[in-house]
């Protein structure tokens, strides 16, 4: 990708992750609502190349991805016990303003930070904790209805439409990853769904990194690490994207320690 890359919700968590990760091949454009200090900037990307603007604002928006090739965007509230008014306006307001201005950019590339919330009333008391465990065979590949648990996951839910939307009524190239529990190092300790779920800095990065350098029309993917538990195919992701994953939650004890030590 030559054009530049504007990634919103770059001070967070993910964006950290990406950027630590695959923080020097692209030309990166940052957006969040708070400013990011020299070291939340990977080398190279200079105080001029942030944004700092609310993803609501289409001006801001718009003047931000002009000459974009690719867009991840991550802004929003990232709590599962978001309230509806917070989600309403940070999620689904934002994310159609940062998409429709995309298309207006003649932006190719949209990668929505989707979430495992979207099915999560999937995970019944008689599937769990079974379904957490390497017995079992459950798998969710992404062709699954959203089956929301909270208004959090009814807002990524309604991200994914609109990512549909755009991309048929528009042609952007959209991919939706339903992102896990991403932590830095190890899987949340002592957290059965979290093993299952965990998704490592490093396969963050390079799942983005696969998200701007494959090619698709609309897609839907999980974005876990090739953990021995899990309940979500990683298949689709491989396939389309070419996403090698490295790391495995069960390199770990319960306690989030490494085994080998
Ligand atoms: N961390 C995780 O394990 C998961 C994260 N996600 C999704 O990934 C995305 C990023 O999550 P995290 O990095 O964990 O969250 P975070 O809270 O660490 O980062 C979000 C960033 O977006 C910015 N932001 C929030 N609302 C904004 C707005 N209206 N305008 C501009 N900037 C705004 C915040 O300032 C913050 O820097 C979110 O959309 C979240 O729902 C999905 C599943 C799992
Ligand atoms: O979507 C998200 O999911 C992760 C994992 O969910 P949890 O139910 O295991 O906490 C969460 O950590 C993250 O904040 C959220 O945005």
């Amino acid at each position: 990708m030559d054009e530049p890359v504007l990634l919103t919700g770059a001070g967070g968590r993910v964006g950290q992750a990406i950027l630590d990760g695959i923080g020097e091949p692209y030309d990166w454009r940052l957006f969040d609502r708070e400013p990011l200090s020299a070291e939340e900037r990977p080398p190279g990307v200079s105080r001029e190349d942030v944004v700092v603007g609310d993803v609501t604002d289409e001006s801001t928006v718009a003047e931000a991805v002009d000459g974009c090739g690719a867009v991840i965007h991550l802004a929003g509230d990232p709590r599962k016990t978001a309230p509806w008014d917070s989600v309403l306006r940070n999620n689904i307001d934002g994310t159609q303003v940062v998409m429709n201005a995309s298309v207006e950019a003649g932006v190719e590339k949209f990668v929505f930070a989707s979430s495992n919330h979207v099915v999560g009333a999937y995970e019944t008391d008689d599937r769990t904790p079974g379904m957490y465990r390497t017995s079992d065979e459950f798998r969710l590949d992404g062709t699954e209805l959203p089956r929301p648990g909270n208004l959090y996951g009814v807002s990524k839910a309604t991200g994914e439409f609109l990512g549909r939307y755009y991309h048929d009524e528009h042609d952007l190239s959209v991919v939706c990853v339903r992102i896990g529990n991403l932590t830095r190092e190890h899987p949340p300790p002592e957290y059965e769904r979290g093993h299952a779920m965990w998704l490592s800095h490093r396969d963050c990065a390079h799942l983005f990194d696969r998200c701007l350098r494959a090619d698709y029309g609309f897609e839907i993917v999980y974005g876990i690490s090739d953990n021995d538990r899990k309940y979500y195919s990683i298949d689709r992701a491989r396939e389309v994207l070419g996403y090698d994953p490295q790391d495995n939650s069960s390199e770990y004890r319960f306690d989030g320690t490494p085994k080998g030590e």
